[in-house]
């Protein structure tokens, strides 16, 4: 299928896409030169470049030498976002450096083509198909001779380029030579229809200040040693997962990834959940990121405001309710995966857990120095309440199951851990509470998980009340201090998870023959309960274990550091939407708690057996 399609112009295998982003939007770069995937101006707009999802036909923006190449590699230009592919041909060599310009007006894509060995012929093809890949749009020449400007409905775009272009078959394209030193610029950038083309750009200039932006983001982390590069290229994956007007953060750049190849399991992640955004929150914290907190915090706050009873689980970027889901007939889907949604109709679904993983967050905030405004507590205390309320119904869990509500274990876990972090906030800052009250609700949740959520028999804790399936997000009840480590209802678990949802050394998020996510059967390994496996074994002290897992999750990663949601071993190749945020903040969390907590034990452990310490591991040091 992949080769076939490949063949027949279709998209790469997803591992071979690179991110370029501006804060506003993202696009994926593929290692062939084509932009197949862009949504514009925002990560929710309809697409303008929706290869991805389909063929060349539905958008995309190709810039490869002219004949067969012998190698293209590539890399981020240091600590940024600024993309750099090296083409090398029997003709000659060149590099074309992607980035979309921050701190500009509008946004922008810029390629600049430069010259390094011989004089290759290069080809530029520009298919701009606004609204997901459907809509042509009508193009004009520019006043000034130096482009042409492309209408389509709302939208606009503007193709400034140093090269003669053409008219051809609804596209646009140029071919030209590139000697060695030279630089051809190509300026594409949105605006409105309704208003004047956006204004020229200075291309070289741009490039100086988008790597100055994030040259001057990543000097602000405070994550060392072994590690930083790992952590330093998902940080700032996740910072261009950031909506910087909002301060919103989506799962993900893209919708309908599959989760299984050539399956339904596609899902729109160009949204803000609850659940990622504050992971994502708690991981920019940890390398030392307060900035991104404070503005997240912000966007929560305007969000959930209103009845408590009103929260959702996600929301658009700018706090929008509304997230309907529908199936684009016209795109085939990545490789043939149909049917592509946008919108998702989980944004209507109850997720009990999101109320644990918010006030979590928000106490990390709290004691990193994040100075809450008056009305915050006010706010989480009416979430409480509300939760207070409900905590005692079935949900659609973590994994947002589409096969009815049920008394998901790990959602009644975290309603625990919103009720516990409530308390200790109360306790530790003085603010009023009805303590006594949230108490006996937080030993009442306790007693009902420990009772109706394990398995005696099978020494394990279940996926949900009274089932026989696993979850892997039971790993995490260490983890968030529901039960010690040393439980043995915790040990049980964590041995029944890795009997029964490892395969192929990575671990399923659960079963899916069993039916209760309402989908067909089978999907990928999922990446961030890997980590979370590694993360129970660091806290068991299993240190060989936990590296080892750590270190396979690494090697999944492609050439530039990216991860998707899932991963699929018999293929050997990543599946799911890309690059997830889930993914890279679970990655940053486990590097940081094995850089921190690992060496000390595990130094202890390699004297005790004769070897020398470790050198250097990742530690995160307060700013
Ligand atoms: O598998 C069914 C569900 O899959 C998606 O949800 C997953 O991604 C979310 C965003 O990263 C994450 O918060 C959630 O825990 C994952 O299960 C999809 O968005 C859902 O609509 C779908 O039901």
């Amino acid at each position: 299928m992949t080769a076939a399609t490949e063949a027949a112009g279709g998209p790469l295998p997803i591992e071979d896409y690179g991110l370029i982003g501006d804060c506003t939007t993202a696009a994926l770069v593929g290692r062939n030169g084509s932009i197949d995937w862009l949504c514009w101006p925002r990560f929710d707009s309809a697409a303008c470049f929706a290869a991805l999802l389909g063929r060349p036909e539905h958008g995309r923006w190709l810039i490869a030498p002219c004949g067969p190449e012998m190698r293209a590699t590539r890399s981020y230009i240091g600590e940024t976002m600024v993309l750099e592919t090296l083409f090398e041909t029997e003709e000659g060599d060149f590099a074309v450096i992607d980035f979309m310009p921050t701190g500009q007006a509008g946004s922008s894509v810029v390629r600049i083509v430069e010259g390094r060995r011989g004089r290759p012929r290069v080809r530029m093809h520009l298919t701009l198909r606004f609204d997901h890949g459907s809509s042509i749009p009508w193009v004009t020449r520019l006043p000034e001779g130096d482009g042409i400007s492309a209408i389509a409905g709302p939208n606009l775009a503007v193709l400034r380029a140093a090269v003669p272009l053409h008219g051809e078959d609804f596209s646009t394209t140029a071919e030209f030579t590139v000697a060695p030193e030279d630089r051809f610029p190509f300026v594409l950038s949105y605006g409105p229809s309704h208003r004047p083309p956006p204004d020229a750009i200075d291309a070289e200039a741009a490039l100086c200040d988008t790597l100055a932006f994030w040259r001057s983001w990543s000097k602000h982390c405070t994550c060392h040693g072994r590690w930083r590069k790992v952590v330093m290229r998902s940080l700032l994956t996740l910072k261009a997962l950031t909506y910087a007007e909002t301060g919103g953060i989506v799962a993900a750049p893209t919708t309908s990834l599959p989760e299984k190849l050539g399956g339904v399991r596609n899902w729109d992640y160009r949204f803000c959940w609850l659940r990622d955004a504050t992971l994502t929150l708690v991981a920019l914290m940890r390398g030392g990121y307060y900035e991104e907190a404070k503005a997240w915090r912000d966007w929560l706050q305007r969000s959930v405001a209103g009845s408590p009873s009103d929260i959702q689980i996600m929301y658009g970027i700018a706090g929008e309710r509304r997230l309907a889901e529908w199936e684009v007939p016209w795109l085939p889907g990545y490789q043939g995966a149909a049917p592509v949604r946008i919108g998702n109709a989980a944004s209507g679904q109850l997720q009990l857990d999101v109320w644990g993983e918010v006030m979590d967050a928000l106490r990390l905030a709290r004691d990193g120095g994040l100075a809450s405004p008056g009305s915050a507590w006010a706010l989480e205390c009416g979430a409480l309440r509300h939760l207070e309320a409900i905590w005692r119904e079935p949900d659609d869990g973590i994994w947002e199951v589409r096969g009815g509500r049920r008394q998901f274990t790990h959602s009644k876990v975290m309603a625990w851990v919103a009720f516990d972090r409530m308390i200790r906030d109360a306790e530790k800052y003085g603010f009023e509470a009805p303590l006594e009250r949230w108490r006996a609700t937080r030993d009442e949740i306790h007693r009902t998980v420990c009772e109706l959520g394990y398995d005696a028999a099978r020494g394990s804790f279940t996926q949900s009340f009274g089932s026989p399936e696993l979850d892997a997000s039971l790993l995490l009840i260490p983890a968030v201090g529901f039960l010690p480590i040393e439980d043995p209802r915790v040990a049980g678990t964590i041995a029944a998870i890795e009997r029964e949802l490892v395969t192929h050394g990575f671990v399923l998020r659960y079963r899916t023959e069993s039916g209760a996510d309402g989908l067909p059967a089978g999907e990928g390994v999922f990446l961030a309960c890997s980590l979370w496996l590694a993360d129970a074994y660091a806290m068991q002290g299993r240190w060989d274990d936990a590296y080892a897992m750590f270190h396979r999750v690494l090697s999944l990663r492609n050439d530039l550091g990216l991860l998707s949601e899932e991963y699929d071993p018999r293929a050997g190749r990543q599946v799911g939407n890309f690059p997830q945020a889930f993914s890279h903040l679970t990655l940053v969390s486990t590097a940081i708690g094995l850089g921190e907590h690992g060496p000390i034990r595990r130094s202890s452990e390699r004297k005790a057996e004769g070897k020398p310490p470790e050198s250097q591991s990742v530690s995160a040091k307060p700013s």
